[in-house]
């Protein structure tokens, strides 16, 4: 299912979250970077169906989300894990799951179970799936969110920053489920974590003060690093006079700071292959101030 938004804007009262957000998001893995407050929930949840859209246009799999009709399509058709997804402390995750596909409209009994427990083996919780979730750990709660999201096989899954508190084994193990997942469907990820993008995506748009102040590729937003990643060692600690330190690692010879200038930051700076992180913080530095 594909995302087109023209003009795309949404005000909270004298607040604009979204200011005439153009985007076209392909098939596959999408990642959505910002920085918080940067307008991506406020998409997100737009583009869910939740939230109405304040002006211009959008649609989902050819649905115009601007009407109450469109935005009742969608929610059957795609799969969303929001950033603060309620689970029912007290009930298993195969009988909350059982319940999300009732509400999903699998009417079906023999179906639904058949479903809810191809799911709970996807995203490896067979084994607790009649232990109440209240004791369960972060990445367990994710997975289940992830799987209350894939009920009814959607074309679309929007999962808005589903790594943030994950300590690093499981945000590893969750992303890799979700790159899994995104083989014949869209996948929009929103986060603030550059590596989940590296890690994961093609194709990224980046937002910053509501507005989206990037699209393309992966390795094209790795090279707007290109010419302004440094590498610069200081005997004294002090950091370097410019530029943004995106790193510092104190070794024997002295501090190493990686550093973001689109001048060299000192006679000694050594220009640096970029990363997907010193792209976005480039570009991040380019972008005009909100
Ligand atoms: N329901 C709301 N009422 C008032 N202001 C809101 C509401 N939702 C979002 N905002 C404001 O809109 C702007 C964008 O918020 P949004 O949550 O979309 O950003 P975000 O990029 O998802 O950030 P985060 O990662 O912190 O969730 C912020 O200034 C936020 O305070």
């Amino acid at each position: 299912m594909d995302i087109q938004t023209t003009g795309l804007s949404r005000r909270f009262g004298k607040v604009t979250a979204l200011h005439s957000v153009d985007l076209s998001v392909p098939g596959g893995m999408y990642g959505l970077l910002g920085a918080n407050g940067a307008g991506k929930t406020t998409l997100m949840r737009i583009l869910a169906g939740v939230l109405p859209p304040g002006g211009g246009e959008v649609r989902v799999g050819g649905h115009d989300l601007t009407t109450g009709a469109g935005r009742t399509a969608v929610q059957r058709r795609l799969g969303y894990l929001p950033q603060d997804l309620g689970l029912y402390p007290d009930l298993t995750p195969r009988e909350f799951l059982d319940y999300v596909g009732l509400l999903k409209g699998l009417d079906d009994t023999r179906a639904r179970r058949q479903q809810v427990d191809e799911l709970l083996e996807l995203v490896a919780l067979s084994e607790v799936a009649g232990r109440r979730m209240k004791g369960f750990s972060g990445g367990m709660r994710r997975r289940v969110g992830i799987a209350q999201a894939l009920l009814g096989d959607p074309a679309l899954i929007v999962v808005d920053e589903p790594t943030a508190g994950l300590d690093p084994e499981e945000r590893v193990r969750f992303r890799s489920l979700l790159a899994g997942l995104a083989g014949h469907r869209t996948v929009l990820l929103s986060t603030h974590i550059v590596e989940d993008v590296a890690q994961t995506c093609q194709h990224a748009a980046v937002m910053a003060g509501g507005r989206v102040v990037y699209t393309g590729t992966v390795p094209d937003l790795v090279r707007m690093g290109e010419g302004a990643t440094w590498e610069v060692v200081t005997t004294t600690g002090a950091p370097p006079p410019v530029g943004v330190v995106v790193s510092a690692i104190s070794r024997t010879d002295g501090t190493h700071y990686r550093v973001i200038s689109s001048t060299a930051p000192g006679a000694h700076a050594v220009p640096a292959a970029p990363s997907l992180e010193d792209g976005y913080v480039a570009l991040m530095q380019r972008a005009p101030a909100q």
